[in-house]
């Protein structure tokens, strides 16, 4: 079975990865590829940046959409939910990896999942995926006298603070401590701040340069320090991530999903 994909924010880093992936496998074609209306990318050919032409033009219309299979969406939260309106109007299945979101953007796009069935994931590694698991681990045996602290690095083109992946982990540490990330969650410490809480997790987010993505979940205890850390080298990490996201909801009509499930490490 080959899988009609299309591709938002086509002409972003992530867009380009996916079309490159996309055009790379032999059980996927590229159906559709669209970016923001206004966009200079908008009629040009989806493969262009590769030196070939595939025949698939970058468009802004959403009706492009039709008959693809899934949609793979990495842009802004407001994109994003105006992509997710128009898939489950037309039973496409969507690849969400934007982050951002806030509450209502979180909860539309599980509400979907009534309708279509949804990947929605703010890391789609294999490594993000297993430190989730490495921590769950670590925080049940760290629980008492070690301080949790998220740091994370990226480009200094990224728009959004803390990373989403940060957010995944630091939740991924409060809920294997029975805690809710809403009520222990720092996210910035400036002037007298008073001793840090003890039951607090801390995040620092830091920007700069061309970064693809670093994080660390810091358990410093009195006398040693542990660090668990994952390190982008490549964004096709997510590309393929996204892909098998794809073959994993080919026989899937609704539901709601995350990287864990993809993975079946959950
Ligand atoms: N889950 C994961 O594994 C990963 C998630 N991400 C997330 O993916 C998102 C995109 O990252 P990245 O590719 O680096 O970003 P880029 O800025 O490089 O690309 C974003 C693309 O989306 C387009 N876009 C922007 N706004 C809209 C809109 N309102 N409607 C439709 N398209 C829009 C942009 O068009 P234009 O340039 O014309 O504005 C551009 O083509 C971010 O939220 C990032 O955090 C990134 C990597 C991995
Ligand atoms: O914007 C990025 O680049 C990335 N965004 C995701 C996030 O916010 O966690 C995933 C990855 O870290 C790269």
């Amino acid at each position: 079975m080959t899988i009609k994909i299309a591709i938002a924010g086509s002409s972003g880093r992530m867009g380009r990865m996916l079309i490159e992936a996309t055009a790379n496998a032999d059980d996927c074609v590229l159906h559709a590829a669209l970016d923001r209306a206004g966009s200079a990318a908008v009629g040009s050919d989806a493969t262009a940046f590769l030196g070939k032409d595939c025949g698939v033009k970058i468009t802004d219309q959403l009706d492009a959409l039709a008959g693809a299979d899934v949609l793979i969406d990495f842009t802004r939260p407001e994109g994003t939910l105006e992509h997710l309106a128009k898939c489950r109007a037309l039973g496409v299945n969507m690849i969400i990896g934007t982050t951002g979101f806030d509450e209502a953007g979180s909860a539309a796009i599980e509400a979907a999942s009534k309708d279509i069935a949804i990947v929605h994931a703010y890391n789609m590694s294999v490594g993000v995926n297993l430190l989730v698991k490495l921590l769950e681990v670590a925080a049940k045996a760290l629980s008492t006298g070690y301080d949790i602290e998220v740091l994370e690095m990226h480009h200094r083109m990224k728009v959004d603070a803390p990373s989403g992946t940060a957010l995944m982990l630091g939740k991924a540490v409060a809920d294997a401590l029975g805690r809710d990330l809403k009520d222990c969650g720092v996210f910035a410490r400036e002037g007298i701040t008073g001793e840090r809480d003890p039951s607090s997790i801390g995040f620092a987010a830091l920007r700069g340069g061309d970064v693809i993505g670093d994080h660390t979940v810091i358990f410093a205890g009195m006398g040693e320090r542990i660090e668990i850390s994952h390190k982008a080298s490549n964004r096709n990490i997510y590309a393929s991530g996204s892909l098998r996201a794809a073959r994993f909801l080919a026989d899937k009509k609704v539901g709601f999903f995350d990287m864990q499930n993809v993975l079946g490490v959950n």
